[in-house]
């Protein structure tokens, strides 16, 4: 059988401001006409002024990248490695205009996001969709590679954070948590015919999975950094509210994991490691972060596979019954209605 052949990898992630003045921009390129209030960007400016006005987002996408270029070298493949942002340099326009150049025609696209749901795969297609029309003529094909939230090695890393993280804080509740999005978007994230609600569907399938490869009995999933006017309803409940319920209900200890995320960007070092663990000091309830599974060697080896399905026909590795999502071609989405951006009234 003939395989496609692809002239290289492009990662593709949210982008973070790396200096005090990228912060602003940076936050009106993420929040252009989303309807999110001036007081929570002001907020939100002021946790990335706490680190200098640095995300550390793109330095770990580089080390992630890095990684992988050792792992396809070391697996013989050859596919040179791009990388392009939706929100701050390096803007994917400016990088598949570069792609274009070096001569790339077909390409693969990895999205650093494990999920579905219009913040976590389609806006990742429109991301695709406009950096191809800003090129234009010549523009590479894309084809995105699916969602990987129940990928055995996404799944196993997190689950061995988790056991470390109960071995060193005894008789911890388990708590998953992800970013909150409108239950609107949540309704929305994935073809109407199943229902929606594919996003906090896979994150309680990851969390499931994960909890059971390390183990672990109880265990909760909450929702994080939730923004938008205080009217419209977000998946909850929100992490520090849960810490108050846990510490209410007697619980002594939590262990926290952002299964989520893909790697430690500020949702995870401001949001948890400084807010939720200050909460849960407020109360007195012992505290354990399990690392996000990004920076594991193992999440170079999943990008790796996810390659190989499209190069060499590789098996599809997924735990889960959900039907591998995410990827298609040049922008496209994964089924009519799916993940479909929320309608904003005003
Ligand atoms: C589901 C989801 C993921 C996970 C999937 C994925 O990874 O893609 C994610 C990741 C991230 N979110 C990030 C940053 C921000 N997200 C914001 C706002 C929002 N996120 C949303 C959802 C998600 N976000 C939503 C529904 C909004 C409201 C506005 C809108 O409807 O679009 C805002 C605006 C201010 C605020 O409102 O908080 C910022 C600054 C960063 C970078 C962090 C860094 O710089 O280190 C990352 C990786
Ligand atoms: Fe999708």
């Amino acid at each position: 059988m003939d395989r496609v052949s692809y002239d290289a990898l492009l990662w593709l992630s949210f982008g973070g401001p790396e200096g005090p003045d990228d912060v602003l921009p940076f936050l009106e390129n993420v929040t252009r006409g989303r309807g999110v209030p001036p007081e929570r960007l002001a907020e939100v400016a002021e946790h990335y002024q706490h680190f200098g006005g640095v995300s550390p987002i793109n330095r770990l996408n580089r080390e992630a990248i890095t990684a992988v270029e050792k792992e396809l070298a070391a697996q013989g493949i050859e596919l040179p490695v791009y990388f392009g942002n939706r929100n701050w340099h390096p803007m994917v326009e400016d990088t598949l205009a570069r792609m274009a150049a070096d001569g790339v025609r077909r390409a693969l696209v990895f999205p650093t996001s494990a999920y579905g749901g219009y913040s976590a795969c389609r806006q990742y297609d429109e991301d695709i969709e406009r950096a191809r029309a800003a090129v234009g003529e010549g523009a590479p094909e894309l084809v995105k590679l699916r969602q990987f939230f129940d990928h055995p090695l996404f799944v196993g890393t997190l689950a061995e954070g988790l056991r470390n993280a109960h071995a060193q804080l005894g008789g911890a509740r388990t708590v998953f948590t992800a970013h909150s999005v409108p239950e609107s978007a949540d309704r929305a994230s994935g073809p109407p015919e199943e229902g929606g609600r594919r996003y906090s569907r896979q994150i309680a399938e990851a969390a499931r999975l994960v909890a059971a490869e390390a183990g672990v009995g109880a265990y909760d999933v909450v929702w994080q950094s939730r923004s938008g006017p205080p009217q419209i309803p977000w998946l909850e409940p929100d992490i520090l509210d849960h810490l108050d319920a846990l510490h209410a209900q007697g619980e002594t200890a939590v262990v926290v994991c952002p299964v989520g995320f893909v790697s430690e960007h500020l949702e995870v070092v401001w949001d948890l490691d400084t807010e939720a663990a200050a909460r849960a000091a407020e109360l007195g309830l012992g505290f354990a972060r399990v690392p996000t599974a990004g920076g594991d060697p193992r999440f170079a080896e999943l990008v790796v596979e996810l390659v190989r399905e499209h190069l060499m026909g590789a098996p599809v590795a997924k735990l889960s019954d959900f039907p591998a999502a995410g990827c298609t071609v040049n922008g496209a989405p994964c089924a009519p209605g799916c993940c479909e951006p929320v309608k904003r009234r005003g």
